[in-house]
């Protein structure tokens, strides 16, 4: 089996460029290698790991097509076993086959986006709530707010909960848990099993187990209280009714690894990609006075969730996931039985990984790649191999529309009241946190106006 070309480098000296800059480095490959490379970065006898950014060799990896690669050839790549002492055994992210399609099922209906407008009046109820104490002057460090809207609206979706102690006290540690967790230093310790010893409270991993029981707990209390009253429609609620074909219900473990994996995999990305919208709109402030010129068509008295239909806010919010889109890969596939893409041949064990970032920035699909420009979505349409922001196949994720609606009507409720200027003109980078990608900290936003009447109004 001859292997896609790919950097000679030590294994570390890989992986060390892919974790310092990643999408740098990636763009550095594809530059030399084209549009599938090959890289070792799992370690000093890592197997193979092709990157893959052609949309005929991603549709082979998501769906299987004819004569290429039946997608039951590939299985879960073991890196998302590193996520297991953040989301426990139980996860759906930890599962394959069977047991994998049976827990998408069970998540997957409250999340469908049919369901949606239930939501909307409460994420315009918190994005209105989380910024009405900002006065004309005041410096704004947005991803801040977009990751307290992002986890309110989590909270309420998944959990069912609404204000009060409970609510409080999770914001509250799970804020600090992921900020804990998501730091460069402290992520390091689930990519390197050796650390992962409880020395006591102040030790790293120490630390990070302390804060995991505490938010465990107030899950579990969570689950008691809905187990004695399941009758929200929220994930919690359907969860516990749910029942397998023995008519056996989730265990208490097994509900709380598949809340917190939602809770952890919906938050920071939705709030990362909020604040990413933001800065892109104020970078070009023409595209930011198109959008609220958009939003003045749909009048005062509108339904804010009417916002969600905008095709010039859609347009921006699809380009700004393109540009920027926080996960730079969909999870990895393992090879296990031999597969023939685009006519390389690969055997068992090598792992594939659909890139994301790099279809996003192939100039024969995207022109001037590089360039934020909303209308390339109004143009035309986009494949789900060539655009691919949550993924694809089976292990496609299941907030795309919970976060897309929840995007938008953040955007509408928030620049139909204030105008914002940058606070600094200098250049934002894409940088690290845990598994994605967002907005580097040097990005703020000056309050330059309220407006007395908003453009949209509160149902
Ligand atoms: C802008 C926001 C988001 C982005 C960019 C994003 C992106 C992704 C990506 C790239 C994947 C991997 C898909 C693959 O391997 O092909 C994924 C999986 C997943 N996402 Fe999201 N996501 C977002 C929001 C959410 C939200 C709000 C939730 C939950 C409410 C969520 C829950 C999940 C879950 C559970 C999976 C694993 C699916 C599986 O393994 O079957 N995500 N997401």
């Amino acid at each position: 089996m001859k292997l896609p070309d790919g950097p000679r480098l030590m294994s570390p000296l890989q992986i060390l460029q892919l974790v310092i800059d990643p999408p740098k480095y990636l763009e550095n490959c594809a530059d030399k290698y084209g549009d599938r490379f090959t890289l070792r970065v799992l370690g000093n006898n890592s197997p193979p790991v092709v990157f893959f950014s052609h949309p005929e060799a991603i549709e082979a990896i998501f769906a299987g097509s004819e004569g290429l690669c039946p997608a039951d050839q590939l299985e879960l790549g073991r890196i998302t076993h590193v996520f297991e002492p953040l989301t426990g055994p139980q996860s759906l992210i930890a599962k394959d086959g069977s047991e994998h399609q049976r827990l998408r099922q069970l998540l997957m209906p409250p999340l469908h986006g049919k369901q949606l407008p239930r939501y909307g009046e409460a994420i315009a109820n918190i994005a209105h709530s989380v910024t009405e104490n900002w006065s004309v002057g005041d410096c704004i460090s947005i991803r801040q707010y977009t990751a307290r809207m992002s986890l309110q609206t989590i909270l309420q979706v998944v959990l069912g909960l609404g204000p009060g102690y409970l609510y409080d006290q999770l914001q509250q540690t799970l804020e600090t848990y992921l900020e804990w967790v998501n730091s460069p230093l402290n992520s390091l310790q689930f990519f390197w099993p050796a650390l992962q010893q409880d020395l006591g409270a102040a030790s790293p991993w120490g630390k990070f187990l302390r804060q995991r029981q505490q938010i465990d707990d107030l899950i579990y209390t969570v689950i008691a209280d809905r187990r004695r009253e399941a009758t929200g429609e929220d994930v919690l609620s359907l969860l516990i009714s749910a029942r397998d074909e023995n008519g056996e219900g989730m265990s208490d473990r097994e509900l709380r690894d598949q809340i917190i994996t939602l809770l952890l995999l919906g938050y920071d990305t939705t709030a990362s990609a909020t604040a990413w919208v933001f800065y892109l709109i104020h970078q070009f402030p023409h595209i930011r006075d198109q959008l609220v010129a958009e939003l003045q068509t749909l009048g005062s008295d509108s339904d804010p969730t009417q916002a969600v239909q905008l095709p010039y806010l859609t347009a921006v919010c699809r380009e700004a996931l393109r540009l920027h889109p926080i996960a730079l890969i969909s999870q990895p596939r393992v090879v296990r039985e031999s597969v023939t893409i685009r006519g390389d041949r690969f055997e068992p064990g090598t792992i594939l990984v659909p890139c994301i970032h790099l279809a996003h920035m192939r100039s024969p699909t995207y022109p001037e790649p590089k360039k934020f420009r909303p209308e390339r979505f109004l143009e035309r349409r986009f494949s789900p191999y060539e655009y691919f922001p949550f993924g694809g196949g089976s292990r496609s994720c299941i907030g795309m529309a919970l976060s897309l609606f929840e995007i938008k009507i953040i955007l509408a409720i928030v620049l139909s009241r204030c105008q914002f200027s940058l606070a600094d003109l200098g250049p934002v980078r894409p940088v690290r946190r845990g598994i994605t990608i967002v907005p580097s900290d040097n990005f703020k936003l000056i309050v330059e106006n309220i407006r007395s009447s908003p453009i949209l109004s509160l149902v």
